[in-house]
């Protein structure tokens, strides 16, 4: 089970993803194949058991705004080595419009400079145009400006956060 459809991706999936690599949405399954250690190389995790996950997994998959998570599974060894979030907000403004976020882009520390992340953004800007958003944005740390830069993404705004 795909938490959002496969067919929805694939036409925005990038071209030069390794034969060893597949790029398709979050599946249920993924519990097993290392996701949540691959979220915790973005940040602090907890402890979710298999219970937790596909609660989790089946309340986003049921609600909207959407939760287009894409994930890169290595299939030589089933496991999970990249991931990224395009999420849909709906809006009234914007005559009733729809922005987009990417959250959540992490790319296994064994396989950085590989172009992961690169494929993960170009799908997701790819899949964001076509869903209709009006925009796109993320939130980063100063020094990925450059990495987002490369697929549209410009700095223009602060950014102001209230941690609970
Ligand atoms: C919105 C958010 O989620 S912000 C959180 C971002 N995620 C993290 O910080 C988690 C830890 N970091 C990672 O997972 C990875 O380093 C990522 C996702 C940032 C980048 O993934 P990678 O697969 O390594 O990037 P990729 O190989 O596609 O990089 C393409 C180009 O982007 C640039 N780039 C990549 N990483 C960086 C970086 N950390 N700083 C500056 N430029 C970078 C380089 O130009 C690179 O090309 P090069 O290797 O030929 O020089």
């Amino acid at each position: 089970m795909h938490i959002f459809d496969e067919s929805l991706l694939a036409p925005h999936i990038a071209p030069d993803v390794p034969s060893n690599l597949k790029v398709r949405p979050l599946r249920i399954d993924d519990f097993s194949k290392g996701y949540l250690d691959l979220l915790g190389q973005l940040t602090s995790v907890g402890t979710i058991d298999q219970a937790a996950f596909e609660k989790q997994f089946h309340a986003m998959k049921s609600s909207v705004p959407n939760y287009h998570i894409v994930v890169i599974e290595d299939i030589t060894n089933g496991k999970i080595v990249g991931s990224a979030t395009l999420v849909i907000e709906m809006k009234f403004i914007h005559e009733t419009g729809s922005r987009g976020r990417v959250e959540d882009v992490v790319v296994d520390r064994e396989m950085r400079r590989q172009k992961l992340g690169a494929v993960l953004l170009k799908t997701l800007v790819s899949l964001g145009k076509s869903l209709g958003v009006y925009k796109l944005s993320l939130e980063c740390k100063p020094e990925l400006l450059p990495f987002y830069s490369q697929f549209g993404f410009e700095n223009d705004c602060n950014f102001m956060t209230q941690r609970f």
